[in-house]
């Protein structure tokens, strides 16, 4: 190098310097960026996308170009660095020139770059790749060589380094997405998208309409109460049955029982032969595949059986809707507003039989919902007991006192929130 001026000599560092803030801000561009823009601008054809998902489809390959360019520049540097140094200061000179150097390339060829490509992965790793794709072709012996000795070194500790990582998604991983998606994806749709998701964790026992709230007809009753019930009931589906909603027969729909006054054959032969045969669904079926089994089955009503075949409840296509959607405006079932009724002291004063789901989502409670659906029955598991009036307990960490009791069933409980307490993930 004696022949090499000194000042060429800096010109050389300089360069390298520059090839090394190259290497390390791609190293950091390309691990950063963000996976699922990515295969969103690869669908979109956009071509230095492709070309970085290329290049990322082996990242072993990858990080073998990337660190022996980056080694490589950083050796070939400090060799340099050293014989400037001896040649401006002699022996301390190496001592300086090492110190110097460490410095200069963890500021210029390492913070720096690399900081900046961890904020615009993008802005680094698109117009990189440029350059490391070519340089991949020309340094491939090179880095196979090097990639097969630390593949196998990695074998012997029992990694597998072709396996790839692992980025699909789990929905509570996809749950996670969404809610990040900020302002990207309106507040709606994210709790839509969220809830379509967790329609998987709710069965159709946890939003059924309860058997003894199902607008039915005892088509054993006399006439006059059956057409009377027919045209005042809010529902425009009602279940005919005889005596016990365990023999049931069907639904009539309003419209034909309409159809079958307005031909003067409204009578009970003709009601029954209006009827349509029930659709059946086994209790403890998730919401995402009763969803599917009513397009399926193009219905829009069934009926919860148990395991023994006794009737549940009631469940229709709306009210899985609603879980995604929110409450339509055609619900005439009683509303949680209805149910819990507010004091001056902050308590609130809860019916006995209002849904336990439906508490938690108006007052945002965390009251437990994987057992009974009703507070009654949260209640009487509780306590293992049919509760006396005016007995105070603490339930899930809600102090609660039980006012009035009918039936054996608890009627009204006073419920105070307890406004410290940590809310319990469920
Ligand atoms: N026979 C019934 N008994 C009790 N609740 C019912 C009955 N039919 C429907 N519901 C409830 O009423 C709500 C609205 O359901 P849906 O829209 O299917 O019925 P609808 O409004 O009576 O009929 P439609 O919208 O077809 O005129 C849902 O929460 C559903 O569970
Ligand atoms: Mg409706």
């Amino acid at each position: 190098m004696d022949d090499i001026s000194t000042s060429i000599l800096f010109l050389i560092l300089a360069l390298l310097i520059c090839c090394s803030a190259f290497f390390s801000s791609s190293e950091t561009g390309m691990m950063s960026l963000n996976r699922y823009r990515l295969r969103n601008l690869v669908n979109e054809k956009n071509r230095s996308a492709k070309r970085v998902d290329r290049l990322l489809q082996r990242p072993d390959r990858l990080i073998g170009l990337i660190l022996i360019g980056n080694n490589l520049v950083n050796i070939l540097a400090s060799a340099i660095a050293t014989v400037i140094g001896l040649r401006l200061y002699g022996d301390v000179g190496i001592a300086i020139a090492t110190f110097v150097l460490t410095f200069v390339i963890l500021i210029f060829a390492e913070v720096t770059p690399k900081t900046m490509a961890a904020v615009y992965p993008e802005r680094i790793a698109f117009p990189a790749s440029i350059i490391l794709r070519p340089l991949m072709v020309v340094l491939y012996p090179f880095i196979w060589l090097v990639n097969g000795i630390s593949n196998n070194i990695l074998k012997v500790f029992g990694y597998n380094p072709e396996a790839g990582s692992d980025s699909a998604l789990s929905s509570d991983e996809l749950r996670t997405v969404v809610n990040e998606a900020g302002a990207m994806i309106p507040q709606r749709h994210q709790d839509m998208l969220v809830s379509i998701l967790d329609l998987e964790k709710v069965t159709v026992d946890d939003i059924m309409v309860p058997r003894n709230e199902i607008a039915a007809i005892d088509i054993n009753d006399d006439w006059e109460q059956i057409s009377r019930q027919l045209i005042q009931s809010p529902h425009t589906k009602q279940l005919l049955f005889r005596d016990s909603i365990d023999d049931s027969v069907g639904f009539v729909h309003a419209r034909d029982a309409l159809r079958l006054m307005a031909r003067d054959q409204f009578d009970k032969n003709n009601l029954l032969r209006a009827t349509k045969d029930i659709y059946f669904i086994p209790e403890g079926t998730p919401l995402n595949v009763q969803l599917l089994k009513f397009q399926r089955n193009k219905r829009r009503i069934g009926l919860i059986v148990d395991e023994y075949g006794d009737i549940q409840g009631l469940v229709t296509l709306e009210d899985i809707l609603e879980e995604i959607v929110g409450d339509f405006t055609t619900t005439i079932t009683p509303q949680p507003s209805d149910e819990i009724h507010p004091q001056i002291d902050g308590s609130y004063l809860l019916n006995g039989n209002a849904n336990i789901r439906d508490i938690n989502k108006e007052m945002g409670w965390h009251l437990p919902t994987n057992g009974p659906k009703t507070i009654n029955g949260l209640i009487v598991e509780y306590l293992e007991d049919i509760p006396d009036a005016n007995i105070s307990l603490r339930l899930a960490g809600y102090p609660m006192e039980i006012l009035e009791i009918e039936n054996n069933t608890v009627r009204q409980v006073r419920v105070i929130p307890n406004l410290y307490q940590k809310p319990k993930s469920d």
